[in-house]
Protein backbone atom coordinates (compact mmCIF):
# COMPACT_ATOMS: atom_id res chain seq x y z
CA UNK A 1 0.00 0.00 0.00
CA UNK A 2 1.49 3.30 -1.02
CA UNK A 3 2.45 4.92 2.96
CA UNK A 4 0.89 8.61 3.66
CA UNK A 5 -0.45 8.71 0.09
CA UNK A 6 -4.46 10.73 0.16
CA UNK A 7 -7.11 8.60 0.44
CA UNK A 8 -10.68 10.34 -1.62
CA UNK A 9 -14.31 9.23 -1.51
CA UNK A 10 -15.84 8.81 -5.33
CA UNK A 11 -17.38 12.19 -5.03
CA UNK A 12 -14.50 13.87 -3.94
CA UNK A 13 -12.07 12.12 -6.74
CA UNK A 14 -14.71 13.09 -9.40
CA UNK A 15 -14.13 16.95 -7.89
CA UNK A 16 -10.35 16.80 -7.98
CA UNK A 17 -11.34 15.38 -11.64
CA UNK A 18 -13.66 18.42 -12.47
CA UNK A 19 -11.01 21.09 -10.64
CA UNK A 20 -8.57 20.04 -13.47
CA UNK A 21 -10.81 21.42 -16.26
CA UNK A 22 -9.73 24.81 -14.61
CA UNK A 23 -6.06 24.06 -15.38
CA UNK A 24 -7.13 22.83 -18.82
CA UNK A 25 -7.18 19.33 -18.56
CA UNK A 26 -10.00 18.01 -20.26
CA UNK A 27 -11.41 14.65 -19.41
CA UNK A 28 -9.90 12.86 -22.36
CA UNK A 29 -6.17 13.74 -21.02
CA UNK A 30 -6.81 12.28 -17.62
CA UNK A 31 -7.85 9.18 -19.59
CA UNK A 32 -5.20 9.41 -21.92
CA UNK A 33 -2.61 8.88 -18.83
CA UNK A 34 -4.67 6.48 -17.23
CA UNK A 35 -4.50 4.44 -20.33
CA UNK A 36 -0.76 4.68 -20.49
CA UNK A 37 -0.49 3.90 -16.64
CA UNK A 38 -2.38 0.87 -17.37
CA UNK A 39 -0.56 -0.08 -20.43
CA UNK A 40 2.75 0.51 -18.78
CA UNK A 41 2.07 -1.57 -15.40
CA UNK A 42 0.15 -4.33 -17.84
CA UNK A 43 2.96 -4.65 -19.84
CA UNK A 44 5.58 -5.19 -17.34
CA UNK A 45 3.08 -7.66 -15.00
CA UNK A 46 2.22 -9.45 -17.95
CA UNK A 47 5.56 -9.91 -19.41
CA UNK A 48 4.72 -11.29 -22.13
CA UNK A 49 1.65 -13.54 -21.96
CA UNK A 50 -1.33 -13.12 -23.87
CA UNK A 51 -3.87 -10.40 -22.75
CA UNK A 52 -7.60 -9.97 -22.12
CA UNK A 53 -8.96 -6.51 -21.60
CA UNK A 54 -12.38 -6.51 -20.17
CA UNK A 55 -14.17 -3.16 -21.28
CA UNK A 56 -17.38 -1.61 -19.50
CA UNK A 57 -19.46 0.37 -20.35
CA UNK A 58 -18.20 3.88 -18.41
CA UNK A 59 -14.97 5.54 -17.82
CA UNK A 60 -13.24 2.42 -16.10
CA UNK A 61 -13.76 0.67 -19.82
CA UNK A 62 -12.47 3.75 -21.82
CA UNK A 63 -9.36 3.44 -19.52
CA UNK A 64 -9.60 -0.61 -20.62
CA UNK A 65 -10.00 0.45 -24.45
CA UNK A 66 -7.11 3.15 -24.22
CA UNK A 67 -4.61 0.61 -22.63
CA UNK A 68 -5.23 -2.52 -25.07
CA UNK A 69 -4.85 0.02 -28.08
CA UNK A 70 -1.14 0.89 -26.06
CA UNK A 71 -0.38 -2.24 -25.98
CA UNK A 72 -1.28 -3.53 -29.18
CA UNK A 73 0.75 -1.02 -30.83
CA UNK A 74 4.19 -2.06 -28.59
CA UNK A 75 3.48 -5.24 -29.79
CA UNK A 76 1.67 -7.45 -27.18
CA UNK A 77 -1.08 -9.93 -27.86
CA UNK A 78 -4.12 -8.10 -26.51
CA UNK A 79 -8.04 -9.93 -26.93
CA UNK A 80 -11.22 -7.23 -25.80
CA UNK A 81 -14.35 -8.53 -24.46
CA UNK A 82 -16.67 -5.95 -23.44
CA UNK A 83 -19.89 -5.98 -20.87
CA UNK A 84 -21.79 -3.07 -22.84
CA UNK A 85 -20.64 0.09 -25.27
CA UNK A 86 -19.38 3.03 -23.66
CA UNK A 87 -21.94 5.57 -25.34
CA UNK A 88 -20.39 9.46 -25.07
CA UNK A 89 -17.31 11.20 -24.26
CA UNK A 90 -13.57 10.29 -23.72
CA UNK A 91 -14.59 6.62 -22.98
CA UNK A 92 -16.09 6.41 -26.44
CA UNK A 93 -13.51 7.97 -28.36
CA UNK A 94 -11.35 5.59 -26.55
CA UNK A 95 -13.51 2.72 -27.63
CA UNK A 96 -13.73 3.97 -31.48
CA UNK A 97 -9.71 4.10 -31.74
CA UNK A 98 -9.93 0.33 -31.33
CA UNK A 99 -9.74 -1.24 -34.22
CA UNK A 100 -9.67 -4.86 -33.26
CA UNK A 101 -12.66 -7.31 -32.42
CA UNK A 102 -14.77 -7.19 -29.13
CA UNK A 103 -16.33 -10.25 -28.02
CA UNK A 104 -18.49 -10.48 -25.04
CA UNK A 105 -17.56 -11.72 -22.03
CA UNK A 106 -19.63 -14.92 -22.39
CA UNK A 107 -18.07 -15.63 -25.92
CA UNK A 108 -14.33 -14.61 -24.91
CA UNK A 109 -11.76 -17.55 -24.60
CA UNK A 110 -9.93 -17.34 -21.21
CA UNK A 111 -6.16 -15.87 -21.43
CA UNK A 112 -3.73 -16.18 -18.69
CA UNK A 113 -3.48 -12.17 -17.96
CA UNK A 114 -6.62 -10.00 -17.59
CA UNK A 115 -7.06 -6.55 -17.18
CA UNK A 116 -10.14 -5.45 -15.56
CA UNK A 117 -11.68 -2.50 -17.02
CA UNK A 118 -15.27 -3.82 -16.66
CA UNK A 119 -16.10 -1.06 -13.60
CA UNK A 120 -14.28 1.42 -11.48
CA UNK A 121 -15.95 4.25 -8.65
CA UNK A 122 -18.96 4.65 -10.70
CA UNK A 123 -20.21 0.90 -10.13
CA UNK A 124 -23.55 1.60 -8.18
CA UNK A 125 -25.33 -1.61 -7.99
CA UNK A 126 -24.63 -5.47 -8.02
CA UNK A 127 -23.33 -6.92 -11.44
CA UNK A 128 -23.72 -10.54 -12.51
CA UNK A 129 -19.82 -11.54 -12.71
CA UNK A 130 -20.44 -15.09 -13.62
CA UNK A 131 -18.79 -14.57 -16.75
CA UNK A 132 -16.31 -12.19 -16.11
CA UNK A 133 -15.68 -15.09 -12.69
CA UNK A 134 -14.94 -17.59 -15.53
CA UNK A 135 -12.05 -15.79 -17.66
CA UNK A 136 -10.43 -14.51 -14.17
CA UNK A 137 -10.17 -17.94 -12.91
CA UNK A 138 -7.26 -19.01 -13.87
CA UNK A 139 -5.70 -15.60 -14.77
CA UNK A 140 -3.31 -12.95 -13.54
CA UNK A 141 -5.41 -10.12 -12.67
CA UNK A 142 -4.88 -6.33 -13.12
CA UNK A 143 -7.54 -4.30 -11.92
CA UNK A 144 -8.02 -0.35 -13.04
CA UNK A 145 -8.68 1.83 -10.39
CA UNK A 146 -10.61 -0.72 -8.15
CA UNK A 147 -11.43 -4.80 -8.55
CA UNK A 148 -14.60 -4.19 -10.72
CA UNK A 149 -18.03 -4.46 -8.46
CA UNK A 150 -16.97 -2.64 -5.18
CA UNK A 151 -18.80 0.46 -3.77
CA UNK A 152 -15.89 3.10 -4.02
CA UNK A 153 -16.82 4.86 -0.16
CA UNK A 154 -17.59 1.46 1.83
CA UNK A 155 -15.69 -1.19 0.46
CA UNK A 156 -18.55 -3.51 0.04
CA UNK A 157 -18.40 -6.25 -2.68
CA UNK A 158 -21.69 -5.41 -4.57
CA UNK A 159 -22.27 -9.06 -6.03
CA UNK A 160 -19.35 -10.90 -7.46
CA UNK A 161 -16.47 -8.69 -7.20
CA UNK A 162 -13.64 -9.48 -9.22
CA UNK A 163 -10.13 -10.48 -6.63
CA UNK A 164 -7.15 -8.70 -7.96
CA UNK A 165 -3.40 -9.86 -7.65
CA UNK A 166 -2.30 -5.73 -8.72
CA UNK A 167 -5.14 -2.62 -8.56
CA UNK A 168 -3.56 0.56 -10.36
CA UNK A 169 -5.24 2.94 -8.48
CA UNK A 170 -5.60 6.23 -10.52
CA UNK A 171 -5.88 9.86 -9.38
CA UNK A 172 -5.76 8.87 -5.32
CA UNK A 173 -6.50 6.34 -3.21
CA UNK A 174 -10.54 5.69 -2.62
CA UNK A 175 -11.53 4.55 1.10
CA UNK A 176 -12.39 1.13 -0.65
CA UNK A 177 -8.48 0.46 -1.36
CA UNK A 178 -7.78 0.43 2.55
CA UNK A 179 -11.42 -0.15 3.94
CA UNK A 180 -13.89 -3.05 4.36
CA UNK A 181 -13.97 -5.71 2.49
CA UNK A 182 -12.71 -4.67 -0.89
CA UNK A 183 -9.13 -4.02 0.66
CA UNK A 184 -8.52 -7.68 0.69
CA UNK A 185 -9.96 -8.26 -2.60
CA UNK A 186 -7.68 -5.39 -4.16
CA UNK A 187 -4.17 -7.87 -4.11
CA UNK A 188 -0.81 -5.39 -4.24
CA UNK A 189 -2.40 -1.70 -4.92
CA UNK A 190 -0.19 0.58 -7.28
CA UNK A 191 -1.27 4.61 -7.50
CA UNK A 192 -0.26 5.91 -10.24
CA UNK A 193 -1.71 10.52 -9.63
CA UNK A 194 -2.06 10.40 -13.47
CA UNK A 195 -1.14 14.52 -12.84
CA UNK A 196 -4.24 15.20 -10.50
CA UNK A 197 -3.78 17.52 -7.94
CA UNK A 198 -5.33 15.78 -4.08
CA UNK A 199 -5.67 17.01 -1.11
CA UNK A 200 -7.64 15.21 1.48
CA UNK A 201 -7.82 14.82 5.64
CA UNK A 202 -7.61 10.78 4.84
CA UNK A 203 -4.19 9.53 4.23
CA UNK A 204 -2.64 5.69 4.78
CA UNK A 205 -0.10 5.91 7.30
CA UNK A 206 3.24 6.25 7.07
CA UNK A 207 6.53 5.28 9.01
CA UNK A 208 7.67 8.20 11.68
CA UNK A 209 9.80 9.43 12.53
CA UNK A 210 10.99 8.80 16.06
CA UNK A 211 14.38 10.23 17.47
CA UNK A 212 16.53 8.94 20.03
CA UNK A 213 16.14 10.84 23.72
CA UNK A 214 18.35 14.22 24.03
CA UNK A 215 21.33 14.19 26.00
CA UNK A 216 19.41 15.53 29.09
CA UNK A 217 16.78 13.55 29.45
CA UNK A 218 15.88 11.73 32.21
CA UNK A 219 13.65 8.73 33.17
CA UNK A 220 11.02 10.92 33.98
CA UNK A 221 11.42 13.26 31.55
CA UNK A 222 11.47 10.34 29.20
CA UNK A 223 7.87 10.04 30.12
CA UNK A 224 5.96 7.82 33.10
CA UNK A 225 3.45 5.11 31.87
CA UNK A 226 0.79 4.43 34.64
CA UNK A 227 -0.54 1.19 33.74
CA UNK A 228 -4.02 0.63 35.80
CA UNK A 229 -4.67 -2.80 36.22
CA UNK A 230 -7.07 -5.65 37.42
CA UNK A 231 -8.35 -9.15 37.73
CA UNK A 232 -6.84 -10.34 34.33
CA UNK A 233 -3.04 -9.96 35.33
CA UNK A 234 -2.15 -11.10 32.08
CA UNK A 235 -3.56 -8.33 30.00
CA UNK A 236 -1.88 -5.49 32.23
CA UNK A 237 1.63 -7.08 32.08
CA UNK A 238 1.54 -7.18 28.35
CA UNK A 239 0.83 -3.85 28.40
CA UNK A 240 3.18 -2.35 30.58
CA UNK A 241 5.91 -4.46 29.05
CA UNK A 242 5.12 -2.85 25.08
CA UNK A 243 4.88 0.32 27.56
CA UNK A 244 8.21 0.07 27.94
CA UNK A 245 9.62 -1.55 25.15
CA UNK A 246 8.07 1.63 23.29
CA UNK A 247 10.32 4.24 24.87
CA UNK A 248 8.93 5.13 28.15
CA UNK A 249 11.30 6.55 30.52
CA UNK A 250 9.55 4.80 33.55
CA UNK A 251 6.80 2.26 33.74
CA UNK A 252 4.05 1.46 36.70
CA UNK A 253 1.99 -0.99 36.99
CA UNK A 254 -1.12 -1.01 39.72
CA UNK A 255 -2.40 -4.77 39.52
CA UNK A 256 -3.66 -7.28 41.32
CA UNK A 257 -1.47 -9.37 40.37
CA UNK A 258 2.51 -8.60 41.77
CA UNK A 259 4.37 -10.26 39.10
CA UNK A 260 6.20 -8.01 36.26
CA UNK A 261 6.91 -9.09 32.81
CA UNK A 262 10.17 -7.08 32.91
CA UNK A 263 12.17 -6.31 36.16
CA UNK A 264 12.28 -2.95 35.29
CA UNK A 265 8.59 -2.33 35.50
CA UNK A 266 7.39 -1.02 39.38
CA UNK A 267 4.62 -3.02 40.51
CA UNK A 268 2.25 -1.12 42.80
CA UNK A 269 -0.78 -2.38 45.30
CA UNK A 270 -4.00 -2.51 42.99
CA UNK A 271 -4.88 -0.65 46.39
CA UNK A 272 -2.29 2.06 45.55
CA UNK A 273 -4.60 2.37 42.66
CA UNK A 274 -6.03 5.75 43.59
CA UNK A 275 -2.76 6.83 44.45
CA UNK A 276 -1.43 6.11 41.13
CA UNK A 277 -4.02 8.08 39.13
CA UNK A 278 -3.74 11.12 41.25
CA UNK A 279 0.45 10.73 40.85
CA UNK A 280 1.05 14.16 38.84
CA UNK A 281 4.21 13.05 37.83
CA UNK A 282 2.22 10.70 35.02
CA UNK A 283 3.08 11.71 31.83
CA UNK A 284 0.52 8.58 30.20
CA UNK A 285 -1.95 6.68 32.69
CA UNK A 286 -3.32 4.05 31.03
CA UNK A 287 -6.86 1.83 32.17
CA UNK A 288 -8.58 -1.04 30.84
CA UNK A 289 -6.84 -4.00 29.84
CA UNK A 290 -7.28 -6.67 32.56
CA UNK A 291 -9.60 -4.36 34.31
CA UNK A 292 -12.98 -6.27 34.85
CA UNK A 293 -15.63 -4.32 35.49
CA UNK A 294 -16.50 -4.84 39.28
CA UNK A 295 -17.14 -1.68 41.66
CA UNK A 296 -13.68 -1.08 42.03
CA UNK A 297 -12.94 -1.37 38.15
CA UNK A 298 -16.06 1.37 37.56
CA UNK A 299 -14.22 3.68 40.42
CA UNK A 300 -10.77 3.82 39.08
CA UNK A 301 -12.17 4.38 35.79
CA UNK A 302 -14.72 7.43 37.08
CA UNK A 303 -11.31 8.56 38.70
CA UNK A 304 -9.07 8.49 35.53
CA UNK A 305 -11.75 10.03 33.62
CA UNK A 306 -11.99 13.30 36.10
CA UNK A 307 -8.30 13.33 36.39
CA UNK A 308 -6.23 15.71 33.94
CA UNK A 309 -3.93 13.18 33.03
CA UNK A 310 -3.47 12.36 29.25
CA UNK A 311 -5.29 9.38 29.25
CA UNK A 312 -5.68 5.82 26.97
CA UNK A 313 -8.64 4.51 27.44
CA UNK A 314 -8.88 0.41 25.89
CA UNK A 315 -10.67 -2.91 26.41
CA UNK A 316 -13.06 -2.65 30.01
CA UNK A 317 -12.57 0.34 30.36
CA UNK A 318 -14.40 1.41 27.56
CA UNK A 319 -17.83 -0.29 28.98
CA UNK A 320 -17.16 1.61 31.61
CA UNK A 321 -17.02 5.21 30.29
CA UNK A 322 -20.03 7.79 28.36
CA UNK A 323 -19.28 9.83 25.46
CA UNK A 324 -20.54 12.94 27.69
CA UNK A 325 -17.75 12.43 30.35
CA UNK A 326 -15.11 11.98 27.45
CA UNK A 327 -16.42 14.83 25.95
CA UNK A 328 -15.94 16.87 29.36
CA UNK A 329 -12.13 15.90 29.70
CA UNK A 330 -9.72 18.55 28.95
CA UNK A 331 -6.70 16.56 28.54
CA UNK A 332 -5.98 14.16 25.73
CA UNK A 333 -7.61 11.40 25.52
CA UNK A 334 -7.34 8.29 23.23
CA UNK A 335 -9.62 5.45 22.64
CA UNK A 336 -8.62 2.37 21.41
CA UNK A 337 -11.86 0.26 20.67
CA UNK A 338 -12.10 -2.94 18.27
CA UNK A 339 -15.60 -3.20 16.28
CA UNK A 340 -17.33 -4.16 18.62
CA UNK A 341 -16.34 -2.08 21.81
CA UNK A 342 -17.01 0.85 18.96
CA UNK A 343 -20.60 -0.04 18.44
CA UNK A 344 -21.23 -0.38 21.95
CA UNK A 345 -19.90 3.09 22.95
CA UNK A 346 -21.01 4.93 19.73
CA UNK A 347 -23.62 3.22 18.35
CA UNK A 348 -23.98 0.80 15.31
CA UNK A 349 -24.29 2.27 12.19
CA UNK A 350 -24.30 1.77 8.32
CA UNK A 351 -21.52 4.84 7.56
CA UNK A 352 -18.32 3.90 6.13
CA UNK A 353 -16.05 2.89 8.69
CA UNK A 354 -13.73 6.49 8.34
CA UNK A 355 -17.11 8.14 8.49
CA UNK A 356 -17.87 6.53 11.69
CA UNK A 357 -14.77 6.78 13.06
CA UNK A 358 -14.41 10.66 12.55
CA UNK A 359 -17.92 11.42 14.10
CA UNK A 360 -16.87 9.34 16.93
CA UNK A 361 -13.72 11.46 17.66
CA UNK A 362 -15.86 14.76 17.46
CA UNK A 363 -18.13 13.70 19.67
CA UNK A 364 -15.82 12.50 22.39
CA UNK A 365 -13.35 14.75 22.14
CA UNK A 366 -10.76 11.93 21.66
CA UNK A 367 -8.47 10.53 19.04
CA UNK A 368 -10.13 7.15 18.18
CA UNK A 369 -8.14 3.94 17.02
CA UNK A 370 -10.95 2.02 15.68
CA UNK A 371 -8.73 -1.15 15.41
CA UNK A 372 -9.48 -3.64 12.87
CA UNK A 373 -8.10 -5.65 9.55
CA UNK A 374 -8.61 -1.77 8.30
CA UNK A 375 -7.44 0.11 11.44
CA UNK A 376 -9.37 3.91 11.10
CA UNK A 377 -7.35 6.39 13.44
CA UNK A 378 -9.26 9.87 13.97
CA UNK A 379 -9.13 12.91 15.67
CA UNK A 380 -11.47 15.44 16.70
CA UNK A 381 -10.21 17.47 13.55
CA UNK A 382 -11.13 15.83 11.40
CA UNK A 383 -8.29 14.04 10.64
CA UNK A 384 -7.75 10.07 9.60
CA UNK A 385 -4.94 7.93 9.34
CA UNK A 386 -5.77 4.69 8.13
CA UNK A 387 -3.60 1.44 8.42
CA UNK A 388 -4.08 -2.40 6.86
CA UNK A 389 -2.28 -4.36 9.83
CA UNK A 390 -1.01 -7.86 9.30
CA UNK A 391 -3.88 -10.63 9.84
CA UNK A 392 -1.29 -12.15 12.18
CA UNK A 393 -2.19 -9.86 14.55
CA UNK A 394 -5.96 -10.97 15.20
CA UNK A 395 -4.41 -13.24 18.30
CA UNK A 396 -5.68 -12.79 21.90
CA UNK A 397 -3.46 -9.90 23.81
CA UNK A 398 -2.40 -8.02 20.70
CA UNK A 399 -4.77 -5.09 22.13
CA UNK A 400 -3.03 -5.13 25.37
CA UNK A 401 0.27 -4.58 23.72
CA UNK A 402 -1.15 -1.88 21.24
CA UNK A 403 -2.79 -0.18 24.16
CA UNK A 404 0.40 -0.08 26.09
CA UNK A 405 2.48 1.51 23.05
CA UNK A 406 -0.39 3.77 22.76
CA UNK A 407 0.59 5.50 26.31
CA UNK A 408 4.20 5.32 25.79
CA UNK A 409 3.79 6.88 22.72
CA UNK A 410 1.60 9.56 24.26
CA UNK A 411 3.95 10.13 27.37
CA UNK A 412 6.79 10.94 24.93
CA UNK A 413 5.54 13.42 22.56
CA UNK A 414 2.41 14.42 24.48
CA UNK A 415 0.26 14.67 21.32
CA UNK A 416 -2.70 12.10 20.50
CA UNK A 417 -2.62 11.83 17.29
CA UNK A 418 0.69 11.51 16.93
CA UNK A 419 0.97 8.87 19.41
CA UNK A 420 -1.51 7.12 18.07
CA UNK A 421 -0.08 6.88 14.21
CA UNK A 422 3.37 6.13 16.03
CA UNK A 423 1.75 3.04 18.19
CA UNK A 424 -0.38 1.66 15.21
CA UNK A 425 2.96 1.98 12.41
CA UNK A 426 5.19 0.26 15.46
CA UNK A 427 2.51 -2.44 16.48
CA UNK A 428 1.85 -3.43 12.86
CA UNK A 429 5.64 -3.39 11.78
CA UNK A 430 6.62 -5.25 15.38
CA UNK A 431 3.76 -8.17 14.05
CA UNK A 432 5.77 -8.46 11.08
CA UNK A 433 9.21 -8.64 12.90
CA UNK A 434 7.29 -11.43 14.72
CA UNK A 435 6.55 -12.77 11.46
CA UNK A 436 3.84 -15.74 10.98
CA UNK A 437 1.72 -17.75 13.97
CA UNK A 438 3.08 -14.61 16.43
CA UNK A 439 1.25 -14.68 19.67
CA UNK A 440 1.29 -11.36 21.73
CA UNK A 441 4.01 -12.06 23.97
CA UNK A 442 6.29 -12.24 20.76
CA UNK A 443 5.34 -8.47 20.07
CA UNK A 444 7.14 -6.18 22.74
CA UNK A 445 10.69 -7.67 21.73
CA UNK A 446 10.76 -6.81 18.57
CA UNK A 447 9.45 -3.17 19.02
CA UNK A 448 12.95 -1.73 20.07
CA UNK A 449 14.16 -2.77 16.03
CA UNK A 450 10.69 -1.04 14.63
CA UNK A 451 11.77 2.13 16.57
CA UNK A 452 15.11 1.93 15.23
CA UNK A 453 13.82 1.67 11.99
CA UNK A 454 12.00 5.01 12.46
CA UNK A 455 14.79 7.62 12.44
N1 LIG B 1 -9.48 9.20 -11.14
C1 LIG B 1 -9.59 9.90 -12.26
O1 LIG B 1 -9.45 11.08 -12.24
C2 LIG B 1 -9.90 9.28 -13.51
C3 LIG B 1 -10.61 8.10 -13.56
N2 LIG B 1 -10.97 7.53 -14.71
C4 LIG B 1 -11.67 6.28 -14.71
O2 LIG B 1 -13.05 6.51 -14.62
C5 LIG B 1 -13.63 5.61 -13.73
C6 LIG B 1 -14.95 6.08 -13.26
O3 LIG B 1 -15.74 6.18 -14.40
P1 LIG B 1 -17.34 6.20 -14.39
O4 LIG B 1 -17.76 6.29 -15.78
O5 LIG B 1 -17.79 7.24 -13.46
O6 LIG B 1 -17.72 4.83 -13.73
P2 LIG B 1 -17.46 3.31 -14.16
O7 LIG B 1 -16.59 3.18 -15.33
O8 LIG B 1 -17.02 2.63 -12.92
O9 LIG B 1 -18.87 2.71 -14.52
C7 LIG B 1 -20.01 3.49 -14.64
C8 LIG B 1 -20.92 2.90 -15.70
O10 LIG B 1 -21.33 1.63 -15.36
C9 LIG B 1 -22.73 1.62 -15.15
N3 LIG B 1 -22.99 0.68 -14.07
C10 LIG B 1 -22.79 0.87 -12.76
N4 LIG B 1 -23.11 -0.26 -12.07
C11 LIG B 1 -23.52 -1.17 -13.02
C12 LIG B 1 -23.99 -2.53 -12.97
N5 LIG B 1 -24.12 -3.18 -11.82
N6 LIG B 1 -24.30 -3.16 -14.10
C13 LIG B 1 -24.19 -2.52 -15.28
N7 LIG B 1 -23.77 -1.23 -15.40
C14 LIG B 1 -23.45 -0.59 -14.28
C15 LIG B 1 -23.11 3.04 -14.87
O11 LIG B 1 -24.45 3.28 -15.15
C16 LIG B 1 -22.15 3.75 -15.80
O12 LIG B 1 -22.60 3.70 -17.13
C17 LIG B 1 -12.58 5.47 -12.68
O13 LIG B 1 -12.77 4.35 -11.86
C18 LIG B 1 -11.33 5.39 -13.54
O14 LIG B 1 -11.12 4.09 -14.03
C19 LIG B 1 -10.72 8.27 -15.96
O15 LIG B 1 -10.67 7.54 -17.07
C20 LIG B 1 -9.43 9.05 -15.85
C21 LIG B 1 -9.50 9.99 -14.76
K1 LIG C 1 -11.94 -2.17 -12.62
Amino acid sequence: MPAGAPILSAAQMAAAEAACAARGIVPADLMERAAHAVAREAARFAAGRPILVLAGPGNNGGDAYGAACLLRAAGCDVRVAALGEPRAGAAAAMRARWAGPVTSLADAPPRPFVIDGLFGTGMSRAFDGEAAARLCEDAFILSIDLPSGIDADRGAALGDAIRADVTLALGSLKFAHVAGEAASRCGHVLLDPIGIDVSSSARTIARPRINPPAAAEHKYSRGLVCVIGGAMGGAARLAAAAAARGGAGYVVLASDDRRTPLDAIVHREPDARSDTIADVRTSALLIGPGLGRDAAARAACAQALASDLPLVLDGDALALISIAALAARRSPTILTPHGGEFDALFGAGDAPKIARTVAAARASGAVVIHKGADTVIADPEGNVIVANPPSWLSTAGTGDVLAGLVAARLAVTHAPMRAACEAVWLHQRAAGLAGAALVADDLPMHVPQAIAECR
